[in-house]
């Protein structure tokens, strides 16, 4: 069976390029939101999605972890992490300077790892936030003849014939994003690149507000030596003050440390979900 994946498109987008580089032979289907992709996995469309989680320079992409935990939740197969490089793009017939430019279109995390180059070299430009940077490119190849700049990738300027007016613009060079494959079926997730480590994503709601709550949940891995790489709190969306947790795990689930975990947890009156345990891809360039 040949498994279809979707991802937040259109053509040119950095989870476009993340598929291709880590799929092979799969359909591939573009969804133009994140949440879009995720309902296709859900209600069967598509096999696959893959969706971006969380950049090295902005933080979390708080749209995938909002709508994975209050909406749908769907198992992480694997996170593939890769190096981000953001261009700033203008339509072919661009023949104006840089100061010239008086819009910047493009995706609200693309935007804000170059907040401090648009500062400093575009101060007059207005900020547009498209769906994705694919999207921004894709607008400005419509609006030939106009001062309006997009920022994205080389494969976006390749496909849509723009300008690449100056490479690299992100704000600070370690520039990478995690992005996660969603999927019922894991052994459709066929991904053909040496595993870097493998890790455990869960999701742990705190039971009302007491005393040395975190530092507790956090003793529970700490004395079984479980090395946590990420602790976020979102809100609960209940009201103020209401949180959960995402905490990922440096290793895959056991039938030990991990059930040991969750009933430490549980006595403490907290609620603990996997969501995911999954190998790691890092690819070294796009
Ligand atoms: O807009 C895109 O190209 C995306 O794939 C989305 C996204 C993101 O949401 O973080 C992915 C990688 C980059 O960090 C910028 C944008």
């Amino acid at each position: 069976m040949t498994a279809t994946i979707g991802y937040l498109g259109p053509k040119g987008t950095f989870t476009k390029l993340a598929v291709d580089k880590t799929f092979n032979g799969e359909v591939k289907h573009s969804y133009s939101t994140i949440p879009a992709c995720i309902d296709a996995v859900n209600n069967g469309e598509i096999n696959i999605g893959v969706v971006p989680l969380e950049n090295a320079i902005e933080g979390t992409v708080q749209l995938t972890v909002d709508y994975l935990v209050h909406q749908v939740r769907l198992p992480i197969m694997a996170e593939i992490v890769v190096p981000i490089q953001q261009h700033l793009l203008v339509h072919a017939s661009f023949t104006g300077k840089m100061a010239d430019i008086k819009e910047v279109h493009s995706h609200s995390h693309a935007i804000a790892q170059c907040h401090q180059y648009i500062h400093q070299h575009l101060p007059n430009a207005t900020l547009h936030f498209t769906s994705s940077t694919g999207k921004a490119a894709e607008l400005i190849s419509e609006r030939k003849g106009e001062p309006l700049a997009a920022i994205g990738n080389q494969l976006a300027a390749n496909i849509y014939r723009l300008y690449t007016i100056q490479k690299n613009i992100h704000d600070f060079p370690n520039n990478h994003t995690r992005f996660i494959v969603l999927s019922k079926q894991r052994e459709l997730v066929k991904i053909a690149h040496p595993v870097q480590s493998e890790k455990t994503t869960l999701l742990i709601t705190l039971p009302s507000d007491f005393a040395g709550a975190l530092h507790q949940v956090l003793s529970a891995f700490a004395w079984r030596k479980m090395n946590l790489s990420k602790i976020e709190s979102r809100p609960m969306k209940t009201g103020l003050g209401n949180y959960f947790f995402i905490i990922d795990v440096n290793q895959p689930y056991d039938e030990v440390l991990f059930p040991g975990v969750k009933a430490e947890l549980e006595a403490l009156g907290c609620q603990v979900t996997v969501l995911g345990t999954y190998p790691v891809y890092q690819l070294d360039h796009l």
